[in-house]
């Protein structure tokens, strides 16, 4: 018979006090939707300044445990906490708020096609009453699009760039509001392999120079590869296996070995 889980008792973060400080933490989380019990005391957590993968097979309940984290699904059971703050806990605004600190790239990129790069960018700045004046404006713009390679793409509309532009775009637009996490959601799928390599970079780059913390969901194993500090594997509902890619990749229990076979 397989084990549930050969994963260790999650430590609390208050348990981990040599490590870097946790800025989000799935604490025995269930979901379910009638019988489909997606979400089964999954846990992890996720300390400032690393890439964590969420690693599991479709229809595993790596949506469902995004959604939850951003306050879209409320878990049945458990905890989350996002920056030091119970996410059940939160009204509207103090979520609102909260959303101003945790990135969300979709894999769609939920651009505004009618808006220019510039005009995405500044949506969400002045959504959250984040830029003094228009230079403070343009400067924050010039920035991200700097960090993510397009300085030269303000006046362009998003149907004028290619899909790893409008990736990029999209990461421009969630970095503008300097995130202390970032959610990605299969940031590689639908790109060539080698766009998709170069989006893996600048999601390193990105985690070095701001230290942002990220927890990401991928299928692309070379993007896991890449990313990850840590790949936490999603079976069952549980938190089955955790550990760097190469030890997850050495890993001889059938359900790790499927992942990486
Ligand atoms: N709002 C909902 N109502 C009912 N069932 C739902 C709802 N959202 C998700 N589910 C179910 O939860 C399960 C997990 O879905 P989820 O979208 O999280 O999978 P996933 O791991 O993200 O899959 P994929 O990799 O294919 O995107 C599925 O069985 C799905 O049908």
């Amino acid at each position: 018979m397989q084990p549930e889980s050969i994963v260790q008792e999650m430590p609390s973060p208050a348990a981990a006090p040599a490590m870097a400080e946790t800025v989000l933490t799935v604490d025995n989380v269930s979901k379910s939707f009638g019988d489909n019990h997606v979400l089964r005391n999954f846990s992890l957590a996720l300390r400032r300044g690393e890439n964590v993968v969420v690693l599991g097979k479709s229809g595993s309940g790596k949506s469902v445990l995004i959604k939850c984290i951003i306050g879209l699904l409320l878990p049945d059971a458990g905890r989350i906490t996002v920056l030091g703050q119970d996410v059940a806990t939160l009204d509207h605004a103090a979520m609102d708020r909260l959303r101003a600190k945790v990135g969300f790239l979709f894999q769609s990129n939920a651009l505004y096609d009618s808006m220019t790069v510039r005009d995405n960018l500044l949506f969400p700045l002045r959504r959250h009453w984040l830029a003094h004046g228009p230079a403070e404006e343009e400067a924050l713009v010039h920035q991200a699009l700097d960090d993510v390679g397009l300085a030269h793409t303000a006046e362009l509309l998003p149907a004028e760039l290619s899909g790893g532009m409008r990736k990029r775009i999209a990461l421009a637009r969630t970095l503008i509001l300097r995130p202390d996490i970032i959610l990605y959601d299969e940031p590689t799928t639908g790109l060539d392999p080698v766009t998709a390599r170069e989006i893996d970079h600048l999601i390193r780059e990105v985690q070095q120079k701001y230290r942002t913390s990220a927890l990401i969901i991928s299928h692309d194993m070379n993007c896991v590869r890449l990313v990850a500090d840590r790949v936490v594997l999603l079976v069952d509902g549980r938190c089955y296996a955790e550990g760097t890619y190469e030890e997850l990749a050495g890993n001889a229990d059938p359900k790790v070995h499927e992942f990486f076979a």
